[in-house]
Parts: C-alpha cells; sequence; structure tokens
C-alpha cells in the first residue's frame, strides 16, 4: 500500500487558494509516485484562524467534500482528507473525511478532543461520536485529529476493532514536538500497528507549527520523518501483514484479562 503525506504549509483564512494548492500537489504526486492513499494535514482549508472561523468554516462541507470526492474520482486515489472548519447549525467542528477511490465518502469524524494550548474550545464545538474504523482496499483502519493522540482511550478500541493503520491529521506546534513523535511510536507500539501521520509547517499568530510528519510501523520503527520547517512530500510503501507478524510475535491482544480493568476510565 503506497501511501504520500503532504506536509503542507496552510494559507490561513484562503480556503479556495489551499483547494488550489492541493489539487495542484494531488495531480503532481499522482503522475510522480501513484500513490493508493494520500494524506493531508488538519485545518488544511483555513489554519487556525480561529477568531474569523465562521466566516471561513465550509457549510456542512457543501465545497470541500465535494472536492475531494472529485479529485479522489478522477485520479483514482482514495483520500485521508485531513480535516476542515465544518458550520453545522450555526456551531463549528473541526471534521475530518475520508473519500474512497470512488468518489465515497466512507466515513467522517468531528474532533472531540479540542486543545485548549490553542484556544480552540473558545471558538469550536467538540464532536460527540469518538473513532470509529472504516475500511479501504480491504484493510481496517482509525484516523484521529493531533491532540486525540494524547488519549490512548479512544485508539485502543480501534486496535481491538482490527485497525490495522492509525492516521493522525495534525497541526502541531513546534514546542511540544518530542511529545508528538514520541507519543506517536507509543501508539505504533503498544496497538502494534502503522501510525501515519500528516503535520503541516509554517506559522500563524506567534504559532509554528512543526512538520515532523512520520509513518512508524508496527515495531515503533520510523520509517520516515519530514523536516520541522519544510513544505514536502513524504511517500511510503507499508505491508499491512507486518501488524500480524508483529501481534503473533509479541500477542499483547491474547494476554490481555478486560475482565480485571477498570471500565469507564
Ligand atoms: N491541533 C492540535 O490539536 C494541537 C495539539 C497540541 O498542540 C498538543 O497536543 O500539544
Amino acid at each position: 500500500m503506497k501511501i504520500s503525506i503532504y506536509q503542507m504549509e496552510i494559507t490561513p483564512g484562503k480556503p479556495a487558494e489551499n483547494q488550489q494548492k492541493v489539487k495542484a500537489w494531488v495531480e503532481k504526486e499522482v503522475k510522480h509516485s501513484k500513490p493508493d492513499i494520500i494524506v493531508l494535514p488538519e485545518m488544511w482549508t483555513t489554519s487556525y484562524t480561529l477568531e474569523e472561523i465562521h466566516h471561513y468554516a465550509d457549510d456542512h462541507g457543501k465545497t470541500i467534500i465535494p472536492f475531494l470526492q472529485d479529485t479522489a474520482k478522477t485520479f483514482e486515489i482514495n483520500i485521508i482528507g485531513g480535516s476542515f472548519a465544518n458550520k453545522m447549525d450555526e456551531k463549528v467542528y473541526n471534521t475530518a473525511v475520508v473519500i474512497n477511490r470512488k468518489g465515497e465518502v466512507v466515513y467522517q469524524y468531528s474532533k472531540v478532543h479540542l486543545v485548549p494550548m490553542l484556544n480552540e474550545p473558545q471558538y469550536l464545538t467538540a464532536g460527540q461520536k469518538v473513532p470509529e474504523i472504516f475500511e479501504l482496499e480491504g484493510v481496517k483502519m482509525g484516523l484521529i485529529i493531533c491532540y486525540d493522540l494524547r488519549f490512548t482511550e479512544i485508539i485502543r478500541p480501534l486496535a481491538l476493532e482490527g485497525a490495522e493503520v492509525l492516521f493522525v491529521v495534525a497541526e502541531w506546534p513546534t514546542p511540544r514536538l518530542n511529545h508528538w513523535k514520541n507519543i506517536q511510536i507509543t501508539r505504533a507500539i503498544e496497538n502494534q500497528m502503522f501510525v501515519v501521520s500528516c503535520n503541516n509547517v509554517g506559522s500563524y499568530q506567534n504559532v509554528t507549527y512543526g512538520g515532523c510528519s512520520m509513518v512508524v510501523n508496527p515495531w515503533g520503527d520510523t520509517l520516515l520523518e519530514g523536516s520541522t520547517d519544510e513544505e514536502e512530500t513524504l511517500s511510503v510503501s507499508i505491508d499491512v501483514e507486518e501488524t500480524k507478524t508483529a501481534r503473533e510475535q509479541v500477542p499483547v491482544f491474547t494476554s490481555r484479562v478486560p475482565h480485571l480493568y477498570k471500565q469507564g476510565l
């Protein structure tokens, strides 16, 4: 399975410009490396322009979702469509979307953990449903948004339901890059799955986003890591069978004793 990650420099508050940029990138990337799946970052249409987010947000995803569907169909690729500011009933959500090669929406998720360090709770509304698994190319996968990475509670159930790849779409700032990198490796090891992340680069209102998009295998080895400050493309081929091998050799899932674990924590 070939994956291309767009470690993008987002132009703040310019959804149309960012769409054009993504379109041009996909066209080039499809010609260059023919990926099965492409991955975009969090809030890639607007970045964290939260003070004006009601103005820039897409009404029920009416622009962004058809744009991604059309892109997926035209280039016959699966899209982990990052996330976008999604206005629903006068509230704005941070919503991620997954589209398959046929242009069908296979999954949609609104971020449940809003990040206080970037003032999200002040401007956005939290989703009320934790992530669920979805399938692309017959493989079970999960998708979380940035700050969600810190909450192992929502990631373990995905692995228990058979997810072999976890996508993380992000706008993660530089001061906590050591957390970003180490938690991804931890999630990959503890859940014995691939972790594939897409972070952005660039700055807005004194916050600098730190790149380091990553691909980590189920053993916790980092297969690929982006730079901290360059817009770039990361391309990788992963063999999802490695998840099965890791789970056979270190049988964490069969060694679990869930009846002893505290429920609801
Ligand atoms: N966009 C985000 O959710 C950033 C998360 C973050 O900065 C952190 O967890 O630290």
